[in-house]
Order: structure tokens, then C-alpha cells, then sequence
């Protein structure tokens, strides 16, 4: 039997929906096998929560912020963006609408970096967000 891979909800938050420049990045902090490699905020949907409702809960406990989402960062595939055998992300464009981030929970640094690839595939991600950040540059370029 193969059991339903986990899913994940990620935010891309970005300084403005309308003109984006700046994409926030979170360095996780835990557990140690990520430590030190960078992500997008967000987290596992709890059983009986909606995606977007528990990206907003993530949001407020990681970062203490409130945001307004944006598109969906699709990947091609109805389930979303595949990380590991366990898990798939599904990831949505974001703007803060309350709050100032604080790396409150999971993460050590959070830094706004310039949208453009070689500015963020300067930090050591998740290797499995590398095609996500490509595809949040390719959603964001031109607006
Ligand atoms: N939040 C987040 N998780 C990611 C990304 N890329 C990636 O492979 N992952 C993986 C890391 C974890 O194995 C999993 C998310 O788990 P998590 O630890 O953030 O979830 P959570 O906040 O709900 O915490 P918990 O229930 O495990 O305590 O997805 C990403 O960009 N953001």
C-alpha cells in the first residue's frame, strides 16, 4: 500500500503582490537534519484544515504576521511540488497585511533578497525548493 504523501503549505512572501521585488526567506532552525538551510514559511495541514487556513496559522505562529495570498506558484502537477518521498508543498505568492516577521518558531534569520536567481540560489535551500524559487522568479518577472 502507498500512502498519500504529507501536505505542506508554503508561503512566498513578497514586499508587494502588485510590484514584487524582494522575496522573504526563512532559515530553519530545527530539526537538525534542515539547520541552516533556507525555506519557505509554512508547515504541515493539520488533519480537518484547509490549505490556505492553515498557511495563515503558520504564518501567524512562524512569523507573527497576517498576509494576504496571492496565485497559487503551480508545478505542473494537481498536488503540488513534490520535496520528498513523504511530502508534497503547495505554494502560494503572499503580501503581509499585519505585523512586522519575527523568527519566532523554526527559524533563526529571515531575510527580504532581491528576486532575481542568482541572489537567492546564493542561499543554501532545501534542495528541494530550488525549482520553486525558479518558478516564484519566472510568476514574479515582468509585473
Ligand atoms: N515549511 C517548509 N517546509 C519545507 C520546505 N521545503 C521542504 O522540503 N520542506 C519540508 C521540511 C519538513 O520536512 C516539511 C515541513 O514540516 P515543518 O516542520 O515545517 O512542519 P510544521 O511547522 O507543521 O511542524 P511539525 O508539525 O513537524 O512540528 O516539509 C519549505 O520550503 N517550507
Amino acid at each position: 500500500m502507498t500512502l498519500a504523501p504529507r501536505l505542506v503549505v508554503g508561503a512566498a512572501v513578497l514586499d508587494s503582490l502588485q510590484e514584487p521585488r524582494m522575496l522573504l526567506c526563512a532559515r530553519r532552525s530545527a530539526p537538525e537534519s534542515l539547520a541552516g538551510l533556507w525555506e519557505f514559511p509554512g508547515g504541515k495541514v493539520e488533519p480537518g484544515e484547509g490549505a490556505e487556513e492553515a498557511l495563515h496559522r503558520e504564518l501567524s505562529e512562524e512569523l507573527g504576521v497576517t498576509a494576504v495570498l496571492g496565485e497559487e506558484v503551480r508545478s505542473g502537477r494537481a498536488d503540488g511540488w513534490v520535496l520528498n518521498e513523504k511530502a508534497v508543498m503547495r505554494v502560494w505568492l503572499a503580501e503581509l497585511s499585519g505585523g512586522t516577521p519575527q523568527a519566532l518558531e523554526d527559524h533563526d534569520e529571515l531575510r527580504w533578497v532581491p528576486l532575481e536567481e542568482s541572489a537567492l540560489n546564493a542561499l543554501p535551500w532545501i534542495p528541494a525548493d530550488f525549482p520553486i524559487v525558479a518558478a516564484v522568479v519566472e510568476a514574479t518577472r515582468g509585473s
